[in-house]
């Protein structure tokens, strides 16, 4: 398909649309609270001779919701960052496609968004005071500590039961749907579960839960990835991780699982080089976590997991990388040429797990696709290995879904694809590894 055969990716041409809501009200909250998280960092911690660069930088963000909210032009960018000629360069493309004046809300919904957090970097770069500083650390702390019961259930899970099962494809569902679930923001699953139960009658409520979670997976590829993975000896396997906190420590626990049960002997984690769409994972959000679970008691199983994984990380078994490309405005059909290195890394996977909402967006490129659209079609030459996308819908890009079934959804809940409440495991197994 030449790009004019191709559906549009999404924009903000509709008023009510949920990209044009999204521009209009939820990214100026979004940097207003960067605003006031960094301007909190200033008065806590910055003194004098520091304070006015500092507080120039803050000018630059509030600058920044006054150019996005009366529609001023995307300008360039002023810091010397490595990425900076790949985000110029896609500016002028996509000025040169859309509107030769690059204006905010003119431009697709992705480009922009991300611009958004590029600008946020900016902004934080060009200040000493302000450049190892996250804008969204608080939000990523507190949501973690909003999480510690559910995360010291699946921990004793994951440590009493899941690698000692007798059915070894059950602890894999169980885990893989934790890491899908792990990207709704709120994680309802072990409702029942007061701590005092036993780990059998934890399993057994949890699964139940699981179970009636599964009406709302709109495809659900488990039983083809079951096949693939049943079949590893030591493979190594790639995570392209989403969020810090309960979605982080879930698809952590998958890759124990992988490890402890010898399916895999690597498992390569993928994370942002800096702050990006608030609660994506950096690596001090790994350590930090790491750190937490280490601080309770010895005898809990959140002790033993992150002494566990923080030999594993040391060892190699486990490796977090952090590729410029993940923080690029890119659709993935553009990484074998732009970024060629991480492609090849990502093609001697024996799988590559792409966890979330945005990931998903990058892999279709973010195309009004007709839902029934098979998913290999919609990934266009992104093909470097057999992958699996995990994703709660929160945006409107789908593939891959017969539309009775998204007919269903819409008549369940009108907001079904945005609101995180329906799923899809997807799975695309190039004709090499069948
Ligand atoms: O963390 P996730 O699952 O990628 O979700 C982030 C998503 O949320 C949104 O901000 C919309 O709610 C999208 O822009 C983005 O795709
Ligand atoms: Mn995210």
């Amino acid at each position: 398909m030449t790009e004019s055969t191709l559906p549009p990716q999404l924009d903000f041409s509709k008023p009510g649309s949920f990209p044009y809501e999204t521009l209009r009200t939820r990214m100026p909250v979004i940097l207003t609270k960067a605003i006031d998280s960094l301007h909190q960092h200033i008065s806590d911690n910055v003194e004098d001779e520091g304070r006015s660069e500092a507080m120039a930088s803050i000018g630059r963000l509030t600058k920044l919701k006054y150019e996005m909210q009366t529609g001023k032009v995307m300008r360039k960018l002023d810091d010397d960052g490595d990425d900076v000629d790949v985000w110029h360069e896609t500016l002028d493309r996509m000025a040169a496609q859309h509107s030769e004046d690059a204006k905010w809300w003119k431009l697709p919904w992705l480009f922009s968004e991300c611009y958004m957090y590029r600008r946020i970097r900016e902004a934080t770069l060009l200040s000493r005071m302000l450049r190892d500083v996250d804008p969204f650390w608080g939000s990523k702390t507190s949501s973690y500590h909003c999480s510690e019961t559910r995360i010291g259930e699946l921990a004793a899970f994951v440590h009493g039961t899941a690698c000692r099962m007798d059915n070894n494809e059950k602890a894999f569902e169980i885990l893989l749907q934790f890491s899908l679930w792990g990207n709704k923001s709120d994680l309802s699953l072990m409702a029942d579960f007061d701590g005092s139960e036993s780990l059998d009658h934890m399993q057994a409520s949890t699964e139940a839960h699981l179970q009636e979670l599964k009406q709302h997976i709109l495809c659900d590829d488990t039983a083809m990835l079951w096949e693939r993975v049943s079949s590893f000896k030591n493979a190594c396997v790639h995570i392209v991780l989403d969020n810090a906190g309960i979605e982080l420590f879930s698809d952590l626990c998958f890759a124990h699982w992988l490890v402890h049960t010898n399916h895999a002997k690597t498992v390569v984690f993928h994370g942002k080089a800096y702050p990006w769409f608030v609660s994506d994972v950096t690596r001090r959000d790994l350590d930090w976590m790491l750190d937490q679970l280490s601080e309770t008691e010895d005898s809990d199983a959140r002790a033993h997991l992150a002494a566990l994984w923080k030999q594993h990380f040391a060892e190699g078994v486990f490796v977090y990388q952090s590729d410029p490309f993940w923080t690029y405005p890119h659709e993935f059909e553009r990484m074998p040429e732009s970024a060629p290195d991480l492609y090849k890394t990502l093609a001697s996977a024996d799988l590559i797990m792409f966890k979330g909402d945005l990931n998903y967006r990058k892999l279709v490129a973010d195309r009004m696709w007709p839902a029934d659209t098979p998913f290999e079609k919609a990934l266009g030459p992104f093909t470097p290995a057999m992958l699996v996308a995990l994703r709660t819908l929160k945006s409107d890009t789908l593939a891959g879904v017969p539309l009775a079934r998204v007919k269903q959804a819409e008549e369940n809940d009108p907001a079904w694809n945005v609101n995180g409440t329906t799923a899809v495991i997807q799975c695309f197994r190039p004709a090499a590894a069948q």
